[in-house]
């Protein structure tokens, strides 16, 4: 059946639209955060996977890093057992650390991979132990006490990241394939730590000088106390957001993390509904802005 004019138009609107998106950001990296949260759909994850594809396949470099939080309790719950978060933070202790390896570094990674490469792409699964990838240390958690003092808390093996091999990355990325990393990391004496999905997205981003760093996750972005999506962040607005509790939990890495980047140099850093389906490739490419946009620059449409 011929289609008709407008619908033919407004395909062609769409197409044109991201022409100068493709042109701009042809050979850039992108590094997309994919939240646990946002893989509990097989559709939404099939259109996550054909982004990511799409992606690729006109010119960008997307690089995966996923999280997996909620598959970690699965498996913890149907093991009987339970573990505590703090800011969004895992408690991790030995026995659990060998939970979180395995979910992560095995099934919620592979199946991303074969997601990928089921719809066309080259994934590559990589934890921050393959090449040393991920060089870690201890996280010491700062968190203001009521009377405004900050407490080193101590998660057990939980880590932050110390240094991105990016010559990893590199060597994958312009052998095209699309790298897909499960956030564990290593230290100098291969003690092995589990680390925030959104803080080694950031590192990642910061070490690759991404273009973008896009962080899907269960909520239509970070929103303010009256619970309307703020379409921008600062630096200056975060401390007083979480001071407040306005902003909390799971959501406290993520902006930390955006903010970290966008300093150190990732040109943008968005977080956005992963239960929008193709909302990575609507970010990239059109004119709307979607969730929160924490950049130095104003919105594209502005
Ligand atoms: N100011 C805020 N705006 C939006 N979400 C917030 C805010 N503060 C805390 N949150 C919580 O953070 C959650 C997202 O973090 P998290 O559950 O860790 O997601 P993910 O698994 O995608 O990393 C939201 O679902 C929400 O419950
Ligand atoms: C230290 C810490 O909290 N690690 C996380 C790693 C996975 C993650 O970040 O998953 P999401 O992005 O799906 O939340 C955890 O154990 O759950």
């Amino acid at each position: 059946m011929a289609l008709n004019t407008e619908t033919a138009l407004n395909i062609a609107n769409v197409l044109t639209e991201a022409l100068p998106y493709i042109q701009r950001f042809a050979d850039k990296i992108i590094v997309v955060k994919y939240g646990g949260n946002a893989m509990t759909d097989p559709e939404l994850e099939s259109s996550f996977a054909r982004d990511i594809v799409l992606l690729k396949t006109v010119g960008l470099h997307p690089v995966v890093v996923h999280g997996g939080g909620p598959q970690v309790d699965n498996l913890l719950k149907q093991l009987g057992r339970e573990s505590d978060r703090i800011d969004g933070m895992r408690v991790t202790d030995a026995s659990t650390m060998e939970i979180v390896e395995m979910v992560l570094g095995g099934s919620v990674n592979k199946s991303i991979v074969n997601l990928i490469n089921r719809h066309g792409g080259r994934a590559i699964g990589l934890t921050g132990k393959d090449g040393n990838l991920l060089r870690a240390k201890k996280l010491l958690l700062d968190k203001k006490t009521d009377d405004g003092q900050v407490q080193q808390i101590d998660l057990g093996l939980v880590g932050e990241v110390v240094s991105v091999k990016t010559d990893v990355l590199n060597l994958f990325i312009k052998s095209d394939f699309i790298p897909v990393i499960a956030p564990l990391g290593v230290d100098e004496e291969g003690n092995t730590y589990n680390i925030n999905a959104d803080l080694v997205a950031g590192k990642v981003a910061e070490a690759l000088k991404a273009e973008k760093l896009v962080l899907l996750t269960n909520i239509s972005g970070v929103l303010d106390a009256d619970k309307n999506v703020m379409t921008g962040l600062s630096t200056k607005d975060v401390d007083h957001l979480i001071d407040t509790g306005v902003i909390y939990g799971g959501m406290i890495p993520k902006v930390s993390c955006a903010l970290d980047a966008v300093k150190a140099g990732v040109v943008s850093a968005h977080i956005v509904d992963g239960r929008m389906p193709h909302v990575t490739l609507l970010e990239v490419f059109t004119d709307e802005g979607i969730g929160t946009l924490i950049s130095n620059r104003l919105r594209k449409s502005q």
